[in-house]
């Protein structure tokens, strides 16, 4: 098993069918069906909007402090087998706060989960609904600071198209001035325009999916020529109709161009597969080779924020599997 990062994973995408009855049950939620089948038969979907309906549809599952450290263990047992070293995971506390659950057992769910998680390196990024708006991105961010060490960045999510990276400048330097990293979804359903934004405008030191920043020359120059990581989601692109299908994606194509682009879920449950399987449909249907799958692997820790010594040897990791053949991912 290659070593790797994941650096795009949703908590809440991580809501197997199973957890999701599991929880239901626990709290008295009202679920339309209890059947697990046709559960997962549900997650089919033709765009963004109809994943991101079903995933808030399906939160208010989510309602103590104790579910959230559920679903998170869950995650990061399962990540383990994936042969995840370091997680740096999105949760979004708006979707919470609007079902009326409090941060304080968000936070405490979450966090408690990363704790106890003793073959993980993990931390968190709260993530801001971008389709709720800057006042009440700046709102939540207020609202988190007295829990400011339980979290190392921001991210921007929920539907992209419409509502641009540039309206949130101000909720992004309050987090740079709190110290914290920041990365946003960009270039997911949005064109390149989305991309320069969320670099110039949020400053952000990773962009999330990006893929479409291979439409635009310019932008594929300025994302290598700084470093800039690209989490890319492959199974995710496919699922929610981003692309075809995997044989048409570009990461190849990004790796070409010499980007600092990962592997990553997104939303585990909902598109069909955890890292590893992301890997597997790699290798098997878009055929990359051993050196493409280290690279990506090795790119993860480069663009993880985690300390620089702690990158170094996972890298080393990285290398020694190589070496050694081990691509039965
Ligand atoms: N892939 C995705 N894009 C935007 N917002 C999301 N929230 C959860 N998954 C997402
Ligand atoms: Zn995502």
């Amino acid at each position: 098993m290659l070593p790797t990062a994941e650096l795009h994973i949703h908590i809440e995408g991580t809501l197997e069918p199973e957890m999701l009855v599991r929880l239901a049950a626990r709290n008295g939620v009202k679920l339309p069906t209890t059947d697990i089948d046709e559960l997962r038969a549900r997650y089919r979907f033709t765009d963004l909007q109809a994943f991101l309906d079903l995933y808030y549809a399906n939160l208010p599952v989510l309602r103590t402090e104790q579910d959230f450290y559920d679903l998170t263990s869950a995650y990061l047992a399962r990540a383990a087998t994936a042969g995840v070293r370091r997680a740096e995971i999105f949760f979004d506390p708006q979707a919470h706060l609007r079902n009326g659950v409090p941060l304080e057992a968000v936070f405490a769910g979450l966090s408690g989960a990363l704790d106890d998680a003793d073959d993980i390196s993990a931390d968190l990024i709260l993530c801001f609904l971008r389709d709720l708006g800057a006042e009440a991105a700046e709102e939540t961010f207020r609202a988190a600071l007295p829990f400011r060490d339980r979290f190392i960045g921001v991210g921007l999510d929920s539907a992209e198209v419409g509502n641009p990276p540039g309206i949130f400048q101000d909720v992004y330097r309050m987090a740079a001035a709190e110290g914290l990293h920041r990365v946003a979804h960009a270039g997911e359903e949005g064109g390149p325009d989305y991309v320069w934004e969320a670099l110039d405008v949020l400053g952000v030191e990773r962009v999330d999916h990006g893929i479409r920043a291979m439409e635009d020359v310019e932008l594929v120059a300025r994302l290598r020529d700084d470093r800039v990581a690209l989490t890319v989601c492959p199974l995710s692109n496919v699922a929610l109709r981003v692309v075809d299908k995997l044989a048409d994606h570009v990461l190849p194509a990004m790796l070409d161009e010499g980007l600092l682009v990962c592997v990553n879920s997104d939303d585990p449950a909902y598109f069909g597969g955890y890292v590893d399987d992301n890997f597997a449909a790699l290798r098997g249907k878009l055929g990359l080779d051993e050196q493409q799958l280290a690279t990506l692997a090795w790119n993860s820790f480069d663009a993880c924020f985690a300390s620089a010594e702690q990158k170094a040897r996972w890298q080393a990791e990285v290398t020694a599997s190589a070496e050694h053949g081990a691509w039965l991912v």
